[in-house]
């Protein structure tokens, strides 16, 4: 058979097959060239007579290793003459590209496919799998030709190469509905030692975990393999040392592709593809130029797929054998710890995690081994990620510590100095901690893992770290503009007391001073420590107003207190003792009966008396106290209290006219007591010994005062007398003294008594000792309870006042 050109072609070095011989039926469809033959649609016309048979034909192809007897099955079965191997040139590729012939008795169009493992393609089994994707595209049947010992090996089975095509078939050319395929497992020097049912249940099997294992689009992922195809398995003995037997089985078998009647007859209509045989050729044609077009079809080579299976292998082993272990104290995160070493462990473990998986990944396909060495890498970042993300998370809270704690140790010395620098102390701390969170948080990245981003943290760290210093500012100014309010307050407090106690006409411009001296003042502490806040006007403003409003309720607290109505009555006791007690230069008053005492009562009635109304109502003009806190402030703060009604302007009263005459009542009780209290002591004043009476005494005594001076005798005895008196004044001996002479007088007078009854002298009743003493017992009990009901009238009188 010698080469000739395609008729009716161009002249193209590529579009010369092999071989084109009228007289032979066969035709190489495609060549190895990858390219599709031009004359197909005259071979269906001229040589097989099939062009105006309509669906009245079958097509059936074949599908195994190289040199398996493909050809040599499908001469017997189908009476064609596709080359078989000489057996005396050795196992070498017979097929190349692929060829169809009819067979002999039917209108079935027979492919005979260059066979898989090619070893003259080497690693070039691009060719294979395309074109065992066109068998399983165009065919009703593909026999998938293999020898029985290979059944169990997934290479020798040829069903890695079968899974490609089948996952490329499904994402291609199945459709839900489309015609089925039928897959017709034919087991060559078949021993029958494993039964066929057992051998194609192993081939089911891998069937059925290939079907699995393929990735499905969504539109068909939940069809089983048995939607796409039907199954057929038949063992053909050994062709040399079972003859007959391999004679028999082939007849057997041929009779089930060809003849129609028999009850398994291969080509049921289900599996006809339903194009018409006039279109075979352009059918046959539009598949495989989409095969060799279709970029999805980018099919790996078995190298490509025992890279991709090893080191898939080896990342899995690498990943949990040492990976996950090295990385375990990275876990430490999620109790909240802030770790310094994450980041250097990550990357050391990645790193050499890397180091294993080239060890034995590298020596696979460059371009999988790549590609599966960043799928790992990633593996291991998408592992970290979530604790790098809590390590962030530890971080941003351990840094907003440090943040507060350095705030408030500038705002504690701020305190303590008076001068305040917030906004530069802020600025400080936020420039710290934000280049704290960014090195740790840099440091804490593994390299290379470029969606490991601390921006979505840090921008949340600022946040947080704006939200704590803006509460920190609050809290700041606040306990400013308090401790201001506090001074302020209480000096103006002190200030108001003080002329409050001093009194007088101009008492109430003097409070009105104090309160307005010490709200000057306070603004302006308020202005000079706001400026270290970086305030604004309006906020400054608040501060002001409400300095002054605490300052005028402080003040209002004030004049409350020290207008009670005890306070006032002590005060006005006060006033009207100073008048009435004490004269103009403040010397008490010794109550003489010549002394005007009502004139001077009366006085001091009428200066207690107009004391009180001056207490009672601020004189001054209410607008000294500003107008904004009398009229807006007032409104302004009443009406964020339950009571809103506008500032009173009768707040000025300060004692109302019912609490005024309760006080001047209680103060007459106190007044009227005071001056009964001088009328009594003007009486003792006056029943005391008058001088003449002293001198008297003096000028008729004279005689025996000096008798008693100038008498040795008397004059020993007295000063013997004064000497023990004085002695015994000075141990305190005088009371006891005092007792042993009573009743030694009353020892005496006792037994004298009794020496007079017994002398029949009548005794008078008081000189009887006893008598006596019954009469004295009652003198001094009632003594004692007239001394214990003064007593307890003065306590009764104490206690009224204090209360
Ligand atoms: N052991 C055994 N050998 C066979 C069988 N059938 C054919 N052979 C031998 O296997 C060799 C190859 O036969 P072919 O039919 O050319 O094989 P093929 O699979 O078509 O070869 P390629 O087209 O090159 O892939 C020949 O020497 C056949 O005699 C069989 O059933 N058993």
């Amino acid at each position: 058979m010698e080469d000739q050109t395609v008729p009716g072609s161009t002249p193209d070095a590529e579009l010369r097959f092999s071989r084109f011989d009228p007289k032979d039926s066969r035709l190489q469809i495609i060549n190895d060239s990858k390219l599709f033959s031009p004359i197909v649609t005259e071979y269906m016309k001229k040589h097989w007579g099939l062009a105006d048979k309509g669906f009245d034909y079958n097509v059936v192809a074949v599908f195994g290793s190289q040199s398996t007897g493909k050809s040599t099955l499908l001469n017997r079965l189908f009476g064609t003459n596709f080359d078989v191997m000489n057996e005396s040139t050795g196992r070498q590729q017979t097929t190349k590209g692929i060829w169809v012939s009819k067979a002999e008795d039917t209108n079935t169009l027979v492919l005979d496919v260059e066979g898989t493992d090619g070893g003259e393609r080497f690693e070039d089994q691009d060719f294979e799998r395309k074109s065992a994707l066109f068998s399983l595209a165009i065919s009703e049947v593909v026999i998938v030709n293999m020898y029985e010992n290979n059944v169990g090996l997934y290479n020798g089975a040829n069903l890695g190469l079968l899974k490609t095509v089948l996952d490329v078939n499904l994402q291609l050319f199945q459709q839900a509905g489309s015609p089925k395929t039928c897959l017709y497992f034919v087991i060559r020097d078949f021993t029958s030692q494993t039964p066929l049912s057992k051998l194609s249940e192993t081939l089911m099997s891998y069937l059925e975990k290939i079907w699995a294992g393929l990735s499905k689009p969504d539109t068909k992922k939940d069809y089983s393999i048995h939607d796409f195809f039907t199954f057929a398995f038949v063992g053909l003995p050994h062709k040399i040392f079972a003859r007959d037997a391999f004679e028999s089985a082939v007849t057997q078998l041929r009779h089930k592709f060809t003849d129609r009647n028999n009850s398994e007859y291969v080509f049921v209509p289900a599996l006809h593809k339903r194009v018409p045989a006039d279109g075979f050729s352009t059918f046959a044609k539009g598949i495989w130029d989409r095969i060799v077009a279709s970029k999805d079809l980018d099919l790996p080579t078995q190298t490509q797929l025992l890279a991709e299976h090893r080191c898939e292998e080896i990342s899995k082993e690498v990943f949990e054998g040492y990976f996950v272990g090295g990385v375990k104290s990275l876990k430490a995160v999620e109790s909240g710890k802030v770790l310094d070493e994450f980041g250097e462990t990550a990357n050391d473990k990645v790193k050499e995690s890397l180091v294993l998986f080239d060890k034995d990944g590298s020596r696979y396909n460059s371009s999988v081994y790549e590609r599966k060495r960043i799928e790992f890498f990633n593996k291991m970042a998408t592992y970290l990620l979530p604790l790098f993300n809590q390590q962030l998370a530890n971080l941003s809270k351990k840094t907003l510590e440090s943040f507060t704690t350095s705030l408030a140790a500038g705002l504690a010395a701020d305190e303590a100095s008076g001068v305040f620098n917030f906004a530069s102390h802020m600025e400080t701390a936020l420039r710290s901690s934000e280049a704290a969170f960014r090195s740790a948080a840099i440091a804490s990245t593994l390299e290379g893992a470029l969606d490991w981003t601390p921006d979505v943290q840090f921008n949340q760290f600022l946040i947080e770290i704006h939200r704590v210093s803006g509460d920190k500012r609050r809290e700041a100014v606040e306990r400013m503009v308090g401790s201001v309010q506090k001074v302020v307050v209480g000096a103006m407090k002190d200030t108001v007391i003080a002329k409050l106690n001093a009194g007088g006409p101009l008492m109430w411009g003097g409070v009105i001073d104090a309160y307005k001296d010490n709200v000057v003042f306070g603004i302006v502490q308020v202005q000079k420590r706001g400026a270290g806040f970086e305030a604004s006007h309006e906020e400054i403003e608040q501060w002001k107003g409400n300095l002054q409003w605490q300052t005028w309720t402080g003040l209002l607290d004030t004049l409350k207190d020290e207008t009670k109505d005890e306070a006032m009555c002590a005060r006005l006791k006060n006033i009207f003792e100073s008048k009435f007690r004490y004269d103009e230069n403040g010397v008490p008053r010794l109550w003489n009966l010549e002394d005007p005492i009502d004139l001077y009562f009366a006085a001091a009635c009428e200066e207690a008396e107009r004391a009180l109304n001056t207490y009672a109502r601020i004189d001054k003009s209410i607008t000294l106290l500003g107008d904004e806190i009398l009229e807006d402030q007032c409104f302004a703060r009443n009406s964020q209290h339950e009571t809103k009604k506008r500032f009173d302007p009768a707040c000025i009263n300060i004692i109302s006219s019912g609490r005024l005459q309760n006080i001047r009542d209680r103060f007459k009780k106190d007044a009227d007591m005071l001056f009964m209290e001088a009328k009594r002591s003007m009486v003792v004043t006056t029943a005391k010994i008058p001088p003449w009476f002293i001198a008297l005494t003096v000028i008729l005594g004279w005689n025996e005062f000096m008798l008693v001076l100038f008498n040795p005798v008397y004059f020993t005895l007295l000063a013997i007398t004064l000497g023990g008196l004085y002695v015994g004044y000075q141990y305190g001996m005088i009371g006891p003294a005092y007792h042993t002479g009573k009743v030694m007088v009353k020892g005496v007078l006792r037994e004298a008594i009794s020496e007079l009854e017994k002398n029949g002298v009548d005794v008078p009743e008081f000189l009887k000792l006893d008598g006596a003493e019954k009469n004295a017992k009652p003198r001094r009990k009632a003594t004692k309870k007239e001394g214990e009901s003064s007593q307890s009238k003065e306590q009764d009188e104490a206690d009224k006042k204090l209360d």
